[in-house]
């Protein structure tokens, strides 16, 4: 698959390697409080969450109401979970029984496979870590096209069935995140001859980048002082993220604070990324969020990040801009952008933005009294 995600990240602070199946208790370096990183862990009480999305023409009317929804979830809640997606129960099963395989490995094993200091792929802590001077309770392992190289040292024996999960459902994802985009932007009135970088000769579309994200939460000793993932949005056009039956992520909605997003069986949950708000010049937002934790329960989600083909500059679609709504974004590359997010991190988007109104109107992405960094 055609996969160049450059090697722009910031390099990490250097950093010990916990094991934090073992720790009994909450150390200093993982403790959150709202002196450091603008922390804030308070739940708002919230009835109502991201929307559900059947993705079963059958039993929608009609596909314009599929369309509908869609662009009302991701006008509102930048989020949406889906069902009827046609991603087997069986791959998810095998995704998880493969990331836990993976993470229940001894820490000097995964330490064989971890990501270099610049480096993309492996084993280690999230790479957004080196903004906040608390570590989180998590580990992570990305994955960008063929496993095959890490899976060896991992399992120098045994690393076939490992890949095979992980090719497999790269491919059933590489589809379903087409399918999305399509009808995300065909909530837009955007079709495919409004996008000539995503179609190919024959009018397939074109296969985007991507990464592979395992995340792994423990339970945690002291969850209400912890932070599994922080906020933060995903530089892509859409992230699809599969959890286990362990709640944790949640989204942020202005005016309500944060909304946990809830397992479904079987459902995906799909959130915006900074790429698809340039793309549709800030009427579908990038959607904030975070992985809390858990005190007794283990948590394992699979985050699918979908980006456009190698090379291809995004800018705001020009079927969605006009005189009275001028870009707003100049266009960027996705490796380019990711460049930009390991700088500035949640500065990215506003760093790529190319007028300011003057009534100082602030990016949706700059989440008035939400600091993340
Ligand atoms: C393609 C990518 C998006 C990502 C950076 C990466 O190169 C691979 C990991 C991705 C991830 C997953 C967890 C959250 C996130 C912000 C991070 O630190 O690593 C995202 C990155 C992103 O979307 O910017
Ligand atoms: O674990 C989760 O629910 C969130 C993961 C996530 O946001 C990511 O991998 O980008
Ligand atoms: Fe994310």
């Amino acid at each position: 698959m055609p996969s160049r995600i450059s090697d722009s990240c910031r390099p990490h602070h250097s950093q010990k390697h916990f094991d934090l199946n073992s720790i009994k208790e909450l150390p200093e370096s993982h403790a959150w409080t709202s002196s450091n990183d603008h922390y804030t862990q308070e739940n708002s009480c919230n009835f109502e969450s991201i929307p559900v999305i059947d993705l079963d023409n059958n039993n929608n009317n009609n596909n314009n109401n599929i369309l509908d929804h869609i662009g009302h979830a991701c006008k509102k809640w930048g989020a949406f979970q889906i069902i009827n997606h046609s991603i087997s129960e069986k791959l998810l099963q095998d995704i998880e029984v493969a990331g836990k395989t993976l993470f229940s490995l001894p820490m000097q094993q995964k330490l064989k496979a971890a990501r270099s200091p610049d480096g993309v792929t492996g084993y280690g802590a999230a790479r957004i870590s080196s903004f906040f001077s608390k570590l989180m309770w998590s580990e992570g392992f990305t994955i960008v096209g063929s496993p095959i190289e890490h899976a060896r040292q991992l399992w120098p024996k045994d690393y076939n069935k490992f890949c095979e999960v992980i090719e497999e459902y790269e491919k059933e994802m590489e589809k379903l995140a087409g399918r999305l985009m399509w009808l995300i932007l065909g909530s837009l009135g955007i079709t495919k001859d409004d996008v000539k970088w995503a179609v190919g000769p024959k009018g397939e579309t074109k296969e985007g980048c991507a990464a592979l994200q395992l995340n792994s939460y423990p339970a945690c000793p002291d969850p209400g002082r912890a932070m599994g993932l922080a906020a933060h949005t995903d530089s892509t056009i859409l992230t699809i993220l599969h959890q286990n039956n362990t709640s944790g992520l949640q989204v942020y909605q202005e005016g309500n604070g944060w909304i946990t997003v809830p397992p479904i069986p079987g459902a995906l949950v799909v959130n915006i990324g900074d790429l698809l708000h340039i793309l549709s010049n800030g009427s579908y937002p990038s959607v904030l969020h975070r992985a809390v934790v858990n005190r007794t329960r283990y948590r394992l989600s699979v985050a699918y990040l979908y980006g456009p083909p190698s090379g291809v500059r995004v800018s705001p679609l020009s079927k969605l801009v006009d005189h009275r709504h001028p870009p707003l974004y100049r266009a960027v590359t996705w490796s380019e952008y990711l460049g930009t997010k390991a700088k500035y991190f949640d500065k990215a988007l506003s760093s790529v933005r190319l007028c300011v109104p003057l009534n100082g109107f602030t990016d949706a992405k700059d989440h008035k009294g939400v600091q993340v960094g």
